[in-house]
């Protein structure tokens, strides 16, 4: 799944992350609590957040429309479609740092 190719690009598996500020801010309004996560965990805040701020396109499912909203901005793109997850992929990179130290 789409969390397991992302998890081999990050490294190990179900290591723990320190999100970096901008997404923590994200997760928490997802409802995440703490201030580490593995990747399946900020991939399911996230997916939470795009589904309670409503960013996804009703008729075309697939579709996120995150312009304006701090996803955007931490993105770089207006929108972008669930089935190419490699625009959050390097997000992630630029956002998560290994908890492990
Ligand atoms: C495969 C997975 C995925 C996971 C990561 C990536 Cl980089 C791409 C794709 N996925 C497939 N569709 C979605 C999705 C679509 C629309 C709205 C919200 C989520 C997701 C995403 C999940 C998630 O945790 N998914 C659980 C099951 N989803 C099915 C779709 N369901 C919604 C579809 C729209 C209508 C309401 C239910 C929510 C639960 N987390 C994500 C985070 C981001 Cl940055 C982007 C997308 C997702």
């Amino acid at each position: 799944a789409a969390e397991n190719t992302c998890r081999l690009a990050l490294g190990q598996v179900n290591q723990v992350m320190r999100p970096k500020v901008p997404l923590l801010k994200i997760l928490q309004a997802a409802g995440a609590q703490g201030e580490t996560f593995t990747l399946k965990e900020v991939m399911h805040y996230l997916g939470q957040y795009i589904m309670v701020r409503q960013l996804y396109d009703k008729r075309q499912q697939h579709m996120v429309y995150c312009g304006g909203d701090q996803l955007g901005e931490l993105l770089g793109l207006e929108s972008f479609s669930v089935k190419d997850p490699s625009p959050v992929y390097d997000m992630l990179k630029r956002n998560l740092t290994s908890a492990a130290m």
